[in-house]
């Protein structure tokens, strides 16, 4: 049974027992609601006796009170012990549940992320496992309260009376044939209701990101028009979802309350022949009543489990992913770099050759010079140097690290040994400070500002409000794209890793920052492994080694002069870019 729940609604183990703890509790509960139809009988029972002659001792007005009392006591332990079983248990599970997706996205590789966009995960992490965390407070255990409490209701009843109890319960299953009749129907609908909702979070989320250019580009209006549109399509699947949901559940709900009618017809043809007393129908009517109120929720609930469904599928999705695992305690010997006939495509599945992005690369980055990949663009330089550092898996071929081989290094451990300067450069709504310490997470404020001061950060910080203890911003927005790289290598410096890849690391920087920073750099990269990657070819030019890479293949490679000596695709490129730095406009 918790393997099953588990499965089902992608549970943790704890979460799994806590929900058949809370499924009890409900049961408990429904069924502690009982106990005044039982006490209210046994009064008009007596009642009944006294004033028609009969018998029977009426007990003292007290004693009934004094059991009404325990009675609530009982119903109040209960609802109690449901509340602790219910909501304390979700919220604890939600947050579990939401921890371990983070950790998983921090394991999964990260071909996973080309598949899905940021608003789609964090939907899942948010509202996902807030929709999870209501079904696991209400939906689920309450339903499950329902059938558990209807099976002990239902045998106290065909007891008391088995035509009466036939009457009265024969509804029961085909009011949830009736809504498990439109389980197909809603699923449909849920899950285009779930696709039309991330369609519209992440238009809106577009809109933001690029409000720049869409002003820029004068489309204000035109991406109104769009949002409009989207937001109106949503409505409209909204609308027929609840529509779809409400035709079934509303029928079985409705379809209940043909079983009281039948309990009338039969217990008043039961009266009229004597076979059943007055009483016994009463007890059976109010019964009726305290069985099909939590019923007719439990409908309702299993339609909201349904919707629950397709959240609970894409909770699984990321759940179901292979991580990036690594055993091997690595021991480096060296630092040396080896790529050895490596091909790779974006899409892990992808056999189609052409798709491929490289094919049978091989060359070593040593350490202690400075491996440059240059070649035209779309070529492969950045897919090289990201599986360098394990951020994708490779398809066939083999990485080394000082002769080990990556895929068997703990990803989070290998990327210890790494300092990475990347074009699009990624800074937290923090301090100068605490974004150049994420380097080398512990390093003291002297030692931050040190490595900020060799990367050129000290003249723009000097200029903040604040200086190094300056927030600024969401992803850097207060900075220039030249300080946000400085920020960036600053980091790099700090970490002080033994391999370094550098891609397109002073890009953004005018020329007399540049040198300064390439100053910075050299001092950074002595005695490392370091693999460079610059469009500006000047800048490689004094590379120990020179990897040409050209439709993901090795065009060529050597040093500077020999493949300028070459005459080929290094010299084209090399004479082009030095034609064009002499072209003005
Ligand atoms: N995340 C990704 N998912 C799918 N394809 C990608 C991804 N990143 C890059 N590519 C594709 O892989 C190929 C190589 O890209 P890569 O960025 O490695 O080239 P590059 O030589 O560094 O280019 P540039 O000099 O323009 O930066 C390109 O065709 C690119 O479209």
């Amino acid at each position: 049974m918790i393997q099953f729940f588990r499965n089902k609604f992608a549970l943790s183990e704890k979460g799994a027992k806590d929900l058949m703890k809370a499924a009890v509790a409900c049961t408990l509960t429904d069924l502690s609601f009982m106990l005044p139809v039982g006490l209210l009988y046994l009064v008009l029972k007596a009642l009944t006796v006294k004033y028609t002659g009969g018998s029977d001792e009426v007990l003292p007005v007290y004693v009934y009170v004094a059991v009404s009392v325990l009675l609530l006591a009982i119903i109040w332990i209960f609802q109690r012990i449901q509340y602790n079983a219910t909501f304390l248990a979700s919220y604890e599970e939600s947050a579990d549940q939401r921890i371990s997706i983070a950790e998983k996205l921090r394991k999964i590789p990260l071909s996973f992320f080309g598949k899905k966009d940021l608003s789609d995960l964090t939907t899942t992490i948010m509202a996902d496992c807030a929709g999870m965390e209501t079904a696991f407070s209400h939906f689920i255990p309450e339903l499950l309260g329902a059938v558990f409490s209807l099976i002990f209701i239902s045998i106290g009843l065909f007891l008391c009376g088995w035509e009466l109890a036939l009457s009265l319960l024969w509804v029961i299953p085909v009011a949830f044939a009736v809504t498990m009749a439109g389980k197909k129907q809603q699923d449909k609908m849920n899950k285009l209701y779930e696709e039309s909702k991330l369609e519209r979070a992440d238009s809106i989320q577009e809109c933001l990101e690029m409000v720049r250019e869409i002003k820029a580009n004068n489309q204000s209006e035109s991406y109104l028009v769009k949002m409009d549109v989207l937001l109106q399509e949503s409505e409209k699947i909204n609308i027929k979802t609840e529509l779809v949901t409400a035709i079934f559940v509303v029928s079985s709900q409705m379809l209940l309350r043909v079983g009281v009618a039948t309990l009338v017809l039969v217990g008043a043809k039961q009266i009229a022949s004597g076979k059943v007393d007055f009483l016994t129908f009463l007890l059976f009517l109010i019964g009726a009543s305290r069985v099909f109120d939590p019923l007719a929720i439990a409908l309702q609930n299993l339609a909201a489990i349904f919707s629950t469904e397709v959240k609970i599928d894409r909770m699984k999705e990321i759940n179901n992913q292979k991580i990036q695992k690594g055993e091997d305690p690595a021991d480096f010997k060296s630092y040396d770099i080896q790529f050895e006939q490596v091909c790779f495509s974006y899409d892990a599945q992808e056999k189609d050759r052409k798709n491929k992005v490289l094919e049978g690369i091989s060359f070593i980055a040593r350490q202690g010079e400075v491996t440059a990949l240059v070649g035209p663009s779309g070529g492969g330089k950045s897919t090289v140097s990201k599986l360098a550092a394990r951020f994708w898996d490779i398809q066939s071929g083999r990485i080394t690290v000082g002769g080990n081989d990556i895929a068997q290094i703990e990803p989070e451990e290998l990327l210890k040994n790494y300092a990475i300067v990347f074009q699009d450069v990624v800074l937290f709504n923090n301090t100068v400070l605490e974004n150049i310490r994420l380097g080398r997470r512990g390093a003291t404020d002297q030692e931050v500002m040190q490595a900020a001061k060799l990367a050129m950060c000290d003249e723009f910080v000097g200029k903040m409000p604040q200086g190094y203890h300056t927030i600024i911003g969401e992803n850097g927005s207060t900075l220039s794209g030249g300080e946000r790289q400085r920020i960036s290598i600053a980091r790099a410096l700090l970490k002080n890793a033994p391999i370094i890849l550098l891609d397109e690391a002073t890009a953004s920087l005018d020329v007399e920052n540049e040198s300064k920073v390439q100053q910075a750099i050299s001092r950074l990269v002595q005695n490392k492994t370091v693999l460079v990657i610059a469009h500006r070819m000047r800048t490689i030019a004094g590379a120990d080694h020179i990897v040409v890479l050209s439709e993901g293949k090795i065009a060529e490679e050597g040093t500077h002069e020999e493949l300028l000596n070459q005459g080929g695709l290094y010299q084209r490129l090399w004479s082009l870019q030095t034609k064009s730095a002499e072209w003005t406009v």
